[in-house]
């Protein structure tokens, strides 16, 4: 088992770029000798230093980067890039400290496009954002982009992509060491297009430094993330500092709420609006026209006479949504909706989203099992609301909930947890430092305000899959909703294995119900 971040993708022919061009360019001083080094990457953090790093010493919540100088250069570091305080810290490790008079973090993500030699990227970037939905998106943008013919590279919760390397993803949007290298292994390979998932944190924490888009989105917002941002106001600006000229050439958002409508309003750069309700004033208008579960077929009309119809093979109003937000980004980088069209086999999107409304169980036979990652009441509501329209049997929910993570939502996501289905199982997620027992208790006392559902407590989330299993009749749907596509459950500071698509498979097969 390892805790370790998965590393990077750099490039495999890296630049070397001599310290006192660095220096020089960012107007960084020192007392050490450092003439005649050279870098040829940037790492945020020792666990990603490589020989031949600039290891950058931040400020952290708990720590100061420069305090692990003296690990960095037993990793291969040339040189430690940090701010005043960490030139103290780090003055006794036998490394050349350059130091900065900025904050390091206003920097850093032009630091990491100078060394890694991104500061002029060609390809069409791509970035999302909104509190559900990035990740399909992202895949969808990636799939619709292959369809027009473009080579691709994707970074998302679940994974960063470049051709056939994929690692899997620590954070939903990397740091910008991390990016860049990303970045330019996508430049070395050919790459044309690159769609990102942007989070709050992402801005708020200046990692997409470096990196202007060509078209950004906004989907939705919800409440998410109380434990970093203190309030929605605080949350939803970061969101907004995407849609702002230092980031982004123009963008595209969904104006079905008044949190789309104000994004829109007060964006700082030329959008194009999309509302899937007739009745909101729009450039374009989403409409579905046939949903099962097995997919949601879609009308898309825009300005001009563009029109596409089409169908992608995942369940929910929302899918069809984050589908046509996808086609008009393509739009709006002048790749044409005939192009992808083109592309495609009478319009079927044939998008694969890992960990999202994934249909575990057989095709074709209930009952139907589906995982998901959806963690917040809005993508709880939005899934709901779909399996309504969709579910011919009985709808049987399972999830638990975040330790350590916003607790204020706990509540209702039980809440609607159990007004939207007919039985209800609790079981554990990830604790972290937190009493299991306490969670599930904060879960339960929000569901029972929910009505409707039957409500079951199984703190073993594999007891829990089983139970599901055992109740579901073969019209019913299950959703696993949680883990998506994760391989670990984290506990008290360690990461067990765990995956919930392999636990779902098992008990489908046990019940002879998968082969
Ligand atoms: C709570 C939080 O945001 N932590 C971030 C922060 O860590 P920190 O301030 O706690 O760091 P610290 O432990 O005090 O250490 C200070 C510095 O020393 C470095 N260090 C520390 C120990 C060591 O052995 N070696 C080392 O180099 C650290 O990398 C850090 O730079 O700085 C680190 C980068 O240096 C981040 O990777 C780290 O993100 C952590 C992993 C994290 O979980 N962040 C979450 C909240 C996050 O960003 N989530 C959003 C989710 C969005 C969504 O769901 O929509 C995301 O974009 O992923
Ligand atoms: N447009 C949407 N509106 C509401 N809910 C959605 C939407 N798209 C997806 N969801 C729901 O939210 C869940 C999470 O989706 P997804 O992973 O794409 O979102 P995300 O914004 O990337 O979240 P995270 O950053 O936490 O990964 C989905 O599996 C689905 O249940």
């Amino acid at each position: 088992m390892s805790t370790d971040p998965a590393p990077g993708i750099r490039p495999r022919r890296p630049r070397a770029v001599p310290l006192e061009r660095v220096a020089e360019r960012f107007a960084l001083v020192s007392a050490d000798e450092f003439s005649g080094r050279e870098a040829t990457g940037v790492a945020l953090s020792t666990r990603d230093v490589v020989a031949g790093d600039l290891y950058v010493g931040v400020p952290g919540a708990r720590r100061h980067g420069a305090e692990f100088a003296e690990r960095a250069r037993e990793s291969g570091a040339v040189a430690l890039l940090t701010d005043a305080a960490g030139a103290e810290i780090a003055a006794d490790a036998d490394l050349p400290v350059l130091v900065t008079n900025d904050p390091v973090r206003e920097i850093l993500g032009e630091v990491a496009a100078f060394v890694f030699g991104t500061d002029d990227f060609s390809a069409l970037t791509f970035g999302v954002t909104g509190t559900n939905g990035k990740t399909s998106v992202v895949y969808l943008l990636d799939v619709l982009l292959r369809a027009a013919g473009l080579k691709t590279g994707l970074s998302s919760t679940a994974e960063r992509r470049v051709g056939d390397s994929v690692v899997t993803s620590t954070l939903t949007s990397p740091e910008s060491p991390e990016l860049h290298g990303l970045l330019a292994r996508m430049s070395e390979e050919g790459v044309e297009a690159v769609s990102l998932e942007v989070s709050a944190h992402a801005t708020a924490r200046r990692r997409i430094d470096g990196v202007t888009f060509d078209v950004v989105a906004f989907n939705n917002f919800s409440q998410d993330h109380l434990d970093d941002f203190g309030d929605l106001e605080t949350y939803f600006a970061a969101k907004q500092q995407l849609f702002t000229p230092g980031h982004a050439q123009r963008g595209v958002v969904v104006v079905d709420s008044p949190h789309g409508v104000r994004m829109a309003r007060e964006s700082r750069i030329p959008i194009v609006t999309l509302a899937t309700e007739y009745g909101h004033e729009a450039d374009w208008h989403m409409a579905v026209t046939r949903q099962d579960l097995d997919g949601v077929s879609f009308v898309l009309q825009g300005p001009e006479s563009v029109r596409f119809t089409g169908r992608v093979p995942v369940f929910g109003r929302f899918m069809a949504e984050n589908a046509a937000l996808a086609l008009i980004m393509l739009h709006e980088a002048g790749i044409s909706i005939e192009r992808v069209a083109a592309g495609l086999d009478r319009g079927l999107i044939p998008v694969y989203i890992p960990g999202r409304l994934e249909r575990v169980s057989a095709e074709g036979t209930g009952p139907h099992f589906y995982v998901d990652y959806g963690h917040t009441p809005g993508s709880f509501s939005a899934m709901l609301d779909a399996l309504d329209e969709v579910a011919t049997g009985r709808v049987i929910f399972m999830f638990g909930a975040d330790g350590d993570r916003d607790t204020t939502k706990r509540e209702e996501m039980g809440r609607i947890a159990a007004a939207g289905s007919d039985v209800l199982i609790i079981c554990d997620y990830h604790p972290r430092t937190e009493d299991p027992a306490a969670i599930r208790a904060q879960l339960i006392a929000g569901a029972r305000a929910g009505g409707r559902a039957e409500i079951i407590e199984i703190p073993d989330p594999r007891t829990a899959v089983r139970e599901a299993v055992s109740l579901a009749g073969p019209e019913d749907v299950i959703l696993y909703a949680g883990p998506g596509h994760e391989d670990y459950q984290e506990v008290d500071g360690q990461q067990l294995p765990y995956s919930a698509r392999e636990e779902v498979r098992g008990a489908l097969r046990e019940a002879g119900l998968l082969s």
